[in-house]
């Protein structure tokens, strides 16, 4: 993998918010066909870099790549269109519309009906079913039921089967297994290998060192703004990376002392 160019290269990035500092100097690659978990303390950085990453923020300093090339412009829409999608637990889907709705938001499929522009919900209805039952969703799920009564797992199920089904290059995801139950974090966390095996980079941020070693090819820790280790899972046990991030780093400085 290593060898391949990376999806995106982050160089050298600092950001402030006013006078502080909340990326310092951060450089990352980031692979196709990659799972990296992202982790670190309440406050270490990590949604700052995933929102640079996103087109939300514009760095301060430094350089990103999207496939080789130099990001001129951050914009969201600008991110979404290089097919960047982000699946937070409470934003993305809209309770009071249908999972059909949910799935096209913002992308509605349009047919012209003597001339004049419709939605197309046959074709909403279709795809979103197809997506549904292979994301895993219950048999008495229709794609025509309001995204209210789903579950925190269904709904994620169902954020990431619009990624698959869009498209989308990268998913990054951001805490996605909180507040689910045992079997629906399994499935949220297979449906992320599913997508890297696809393929895709799936960025997967969480506080879970455990969790996210057991899935991840590589684990990126941040801590104060500054990426304190990079390790692959092969290289590490989940015990030594909870041992960085509980020594923020002292570790890493001594090891390379
Ligand atoms: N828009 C902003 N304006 C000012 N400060 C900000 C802004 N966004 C984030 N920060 C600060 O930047 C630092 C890093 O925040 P960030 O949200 O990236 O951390 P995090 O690692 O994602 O933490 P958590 O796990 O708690 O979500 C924090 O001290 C935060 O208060």
């Amino acid at each position: 993998m290593s060898d391949a160019h990376p999806l995106i290269q982050v160089k050298n990035l600092d950001l402030y918010f006013g006078s502080f500092h909340a990326l310092k100097d951060v450089s990352v690659d980031f692979h196709a066909g990659e799972l990296v978990g992202l982790v670190g303390d309440n406050g270490a950085g990590k949604t700052t870099l995933i929102r640079v990453l996103c087109g939300i923020h514009k760095p301060s300093k430094g350089e990103v790549y999207f496939d080789g090339e130099l990001v001129t412009e951050f914009h969201p829409k600008l991110a979404i269109d290089q097919g960047i999608e982000t699946i937070q637990q409470s934003v993305g889907l809209c309770d009071n519309l249908s999972i059909a709705r949910n799935f096209y938001l913002g992308r509605e499929p349009m047919k012209k009906i003597v001339g004049i522009p419709f939605l197309d919900f046959k074709q909403m209805r279709s795809m979103s079913t197809k997506v549904i039952r292979a994301f895993g969703l219950r048999d008495n799920v229709s794609a025509d039921d309001e995204v209210e009564r789903l579950s925190g797992g269904e709904r994620q199920s169902v954020k990431i089967g619009r990624a698959v089904e869009f498209k989308n290059r990268v998913v990054i995801m951001d805490e996605p297994t909180n507040h689910l139950s045992v079997r629906e974090r399994e499935h949220v966390n297979e449906l992320a290998v599913q997508l890297k095996e696809q393929g895709l980079l799936v960025i997967y941020i969480t506080h879970d060192i455990f969790q996210v070693h057991k899935l991840a090819d590589r684990v990126v820790i941040m801590e104060n703004g500054e990426k304190i280790e990079d390790a692959s899972t092969d290289s590490m046990t989940a015990e030594q990376l909870e041992e960085v991030i509980r020594q923020g780093g002292r570790l890493v400085e001594k090891m390379g002392s």
